[in-house]
């Protein structure tokens, strides 16, 4: 082992929604066929690869807590504390979920989506009251009590995802680290990203050009500062995940 800590994330296998091609943010879809598949090989990845871990970290969304359960169960390990928090949450779309995302491309044209899905500060429309998911997100009991009324999200920019993401890494997951815990987080294309720009400290434009694919799990090794002596390393075979990068950088090309 390089580095003094070990970390473990992954994207959630391959959603209801992603393979409708669809805007998903804090929408509650649930894993497609493939994705409950892709979330089975992350568990027997994992295995393989010898990762214990002692704390589990997820959003509050099915997604990535299907894709965690998955992968604790295939690598034997389901006895562990899992914390989920809307900290972790997809980046909300705003305005947009529920779009398909090569209509919107059609409509709007590729580089507004690509503005859209990619730059780190101009946020997507908001969501207004009457959108058809409207009240669905907003009413939603698993909300009642966290985020607070004023930092309830009703549309966010990568860099409004990272300022409620990186509380959590800092004031939850670090002092855990510290203590000696092994973490595994499984969250969202997004809300890693902010987590991934953050450790490698990529720039706004760097990081537009990283997508993140759904249920390859990937691992950070940090020092005793917690700046990574090794970056993204997933386990899977090179080839395997920069077609799978590109077919997620692809969803926002018109058809
Ligand atoms: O919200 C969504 O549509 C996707 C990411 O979309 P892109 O930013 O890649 O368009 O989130 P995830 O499937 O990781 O929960």
């Amino acid at each position: 082992m390089a580095g003094k800590y070990t970390i473990v994330m992954v994207r959630h296998g391959e959603s209801e929604w992603n393979q409708k091609n669809l805007f998903c943010g804090w929408f509650d879809a649930n894993l497609s066929d493939k994705g409950k598949e892709e979330a089975v090989a992350a568990g027997k990845a994992v295995k393989d690869a010898g990762l214990k871990f002692d704390v589990a970290h997820t959003s509050v969304l099915t997604r990535a807590q299907v894709t965690l359960n998955s992968i604790l169960e295939q690598s034997g390990q389901t006895g562990i504390p899992i914390e989920k928090t809307w900290r972790l949450n997809e980046r909300h779309y705003g305005g947009l979920t529920g779009l398909n995302k090569a209509e919107t491309a059609a409509k709007y044209g590729e580089q507004q989506v690509q503005i859209w899905r990619r730059s780190f500060d101009v946020p997507p429309p908001p969501m207004e009251p009457g959108h058809p998911y409207y009240d669905i997100i907003v009413k939603d009991a698993r909300y009642a009590n966290d985020p607070k009324p004023e930092e309830f999200p009703m549309f966010e920019s990568l860099k409004l995802t990272i300022e409620r993401t990186l509380p959590y890494w800092n004031n939850t997951i670090i002092p855990q680290m510290k203590a000696g815990k092994r973490i595994i987080i499984a969250a969202h294309g997004n809300s890693l990203r902010g987590i991934v720009k953050h450790l490698d400290n990529m720039t706004d434009d760097a990081i537009m050009q990283l997508n993140l694919p759904t249920g390859i799990p990937f691992v950070y090794e940090l020092d005793e500062n917690f700046k990574p002596v090794v970056s993204m390393k997933f386990l899977g075979d090179e080839e395997t995940v920069r077609k799978a990068m590109e077919a997620v950088a692809a969803q926002g090309k018109a058809k």
